[in-house]
């Protein structure tokens, strides 16, 4: 214990002396006990609440220190911009996280790489992923399961987190392996990482020493080694099973399956034999890079969807000019991504849910790499840089009121934060909930269909609503903002009920999702690929049975 205390103090001592031998401030933030620093004083499950209340008290840029690591937290915008984005060159690597201490090494995961050279290929080859598949409109996956989403709200609202998560989880892994049978199994993957990731998850992420336990007596090294395993099995399955099915010409368009990177890098080979070698090493990564874009896409975008739904319950008056919107635009018909540019009510929904409610809300911190200042203050190399992304949605001169859940501050001339024209304004790209500098998310183009679509057409179909409590004969009560405590963060479930809005829109949804349906049993039946082989791979895995898929005749009375 006393030789702990002497080490505390010693490693204090070091860190004060280089920032007043240089002879610059430090800058302010909350007080706490030399070496641990103030991390008690920080609730486990809305940490980004506390981190919101010191950006008031200790300004829009502050620091403190923790376990030997200095945090400094940006909670504003321009600020992050000029830290993050202008000098992006000095500030793009990323932290060690405890309890995955290979994260800043391993390709396995881009989003958490350092910045070395697997890195920056890495996210190469993730962009022309991404934009090819973006070119060809995410080839309607999103469409096709936001149908079947709809269906399957509309026979049980109650269920609706797993529908939320089926409907992202399933997209993802269509846009990245070209079938969504194995979207259980990632589901599964990926929320044990966000566990192994988040500083609320594994205890190593709080209790750093935690981490030099060896495997054998550690429980979170061993249940992290057995999601790694399952995690590499069903990436090699799924990168097989594009393989096979290339093979046979019968593969279904995804990020693993096309062809066209491999064109676009065999064109720069060409150009410059330098790239002979880089075009080597992303042919033999593309299959971690593909299985991060999956993980990524799996649970983020279930965030939003939800907060829609409570935003919803709470806001009825836009409910209805989101449906007015659509009734009046599209004449009955429910909205298609091709609709965009005619529906700014529902775009400015779709901003505002992220806003009032980020996904990430303690944001995804980059490192620093060299000693730097800002504004006169001490910003040391090795410093772990967050963008707080809660906070900087709650700067109310760029967002008055912000706890209010307006999205007529997308729409309004006279709102800080309206643009024009509204055909293209508001939209997601950009926004400062999606990162900076050169990490920003590269999935962009996935959240904007996949939002614009559920909500729209959830706004479409049905009343939402608080249900109705028949024990107190009143609306059952529903949270404002009980939010789970992970990295990203999901509203605690909540009674709603969906109520369609009329008879013809349950027959259309009927039909709707009926014609997604076929193009799945055709899928499924993949020519002469055998799927069972792939089934197999993942045998012990929680497999998904599409049970839900039935459609059932007449069954609503409305
Ligand atoms: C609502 C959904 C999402 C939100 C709010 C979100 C937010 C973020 C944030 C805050 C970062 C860190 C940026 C930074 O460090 O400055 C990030 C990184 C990233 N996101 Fe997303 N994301 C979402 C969905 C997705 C999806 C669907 C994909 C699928 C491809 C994706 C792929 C990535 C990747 C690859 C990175 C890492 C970039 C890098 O480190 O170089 N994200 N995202």
């Amino acid at each position: 214990m006393i030789t702990l205390v002497i080490l505390t103090i010693v490693a204090s001592a070091l860190v004060w002396r280089r920032l007043v031998r240089r002879g610059r401030r430090p800058l302010p933030g909350p007080p706490g006990p030399p070496y641990i620093g103030p991390v008690h004083k920080i609730p486990s499950k809305t940490a980004w609440t506390k981190i919101y209340e010191w950006s008031k008290v200790y300004g829009p840029i502050y620091q403190f220190q923790t376990l030997g690591t200095l945090h400094v937290w940006i909670a504003r915008e321009p600020i992050a911009y000029e830290i993050l984005s202008k000098r992006a060159p000095i500030n793009s690597d990323r932290p060690v996280i405890p309890n995955l201490s290979d994260n800043r090494i391993s390709g396995q995961y881009l989003a958490l790489l350092g910045r070395t050279d697997t890195w920056i290929r890495q996210r190469r080859l993730c962009g022309i992923m991404m934009s090819i598949s973006d070119r060809a409109s995410l080839h309607a996956y999103p469409t096709m399961e936001r149908d079947r989403f709809l269906y399957q709200m509309c026979r049980d609202p109650s269920s609706y987190i797993e529908w939320v998560e089926q409907f992202t989880a399933r997209t993802v892994s269509r846009l990245s392996w070209g079938t969504a049978r194995s979207a259980q199994v990632l589901r599964h993957v990926t929320f044990g990482l966000l566990e192994t990731i988040s500083p609320s998850g594994s205890l190593p992420n709080k209790v750093n020493f935690l981490r030099y336990l060896p495997a054998a007596i550690s429980p979170w090294k061993k249940r992290e080694r057995a999601r790694r395993r399952m995690e590499s099995r069903l990436f090699d399955a799924n990168v097989r099973f594009v393989i096979d099915s290339r093979a046979r010409g019968r593969a279904s368009p995804s990020f693993m399956g096309t062809e066209l990177w491999e064109d676009e890098m065999r064109k720069e080979e060409l150009a410059d034999k330098k790239y002979q070698e880089e075009y080597e090493a992303m042919k033999g990564e593309a299959g971690n890079v593909v299985g991060l874009m999956a993980i990524a896409g799996a649970l983020t975008i279930g965030s939003p969807i939800q907060s829609f739904l409570l935003a919803m319950c709470h806001h009825p008056e836009w409910q209805s000019r989101t449906q007015d919107e659509i009734d009046s635009v599209l004449e009955g018909r429910c909205p298609e991504w091709e609709d965009r540019d005619r529906l700014p009510v529902l775009r400015a929904v779709v901003k505002e849910v992220i806003r009032w409610r980020p996904p990430v809300p303690t944001g995804i911190p980059h490192a620093s790499e060299v000693d730097d200042v800002y504004e006169g203050f001490d910003i040391p190399a090795k410093t772990t840089l967050h963008a707080a992304e809660w906070s900087m949605t709650r700067q109310e001169d760029y967002y008055p009121d912000p706890e209010i859940f307006d999205p007529g501050r997308w729409l309004e001339g006279d709102s800080p934060s309206y643009s024009e024209p509204l055909c293209t304004y508001p939209c997601l790209a950009g926004f400062s909930q999606f990162g900076f500098g050169r990490r920003t998310c590269q999935g962009v183009p996935i959240v904007e269909q996949d939002l614009f679509l559920t909500m729209g057409g959830m706004a479409w179909a049905f009343n939402i609503h608080k249900m109705h409590d028949t024990e107190t004969d009143a609306e059952a009560r529903v949270h404002w903002n009980d939010y789970t405590p992970l990295l990203i963060a999901k509203p605690v479930w909540f009674p709603l009920d969906a109520a369609p809005r009329s008879r013809d829109k349950v027959e259309c949804m009927r039909v709707m999702h009926r014609s997604a349906r076929e193009r799945i049993q055709n899928e499924q039946k993949m020519g002469d690929v055998d799927v069972s082989q792939f089934e197999q791979e993942l045998g012990d895995l929680v497999y998904f049975e599409d049970v839900e898929d039935e459609v059932v005749e007449d069954e609503y009375i409305l």
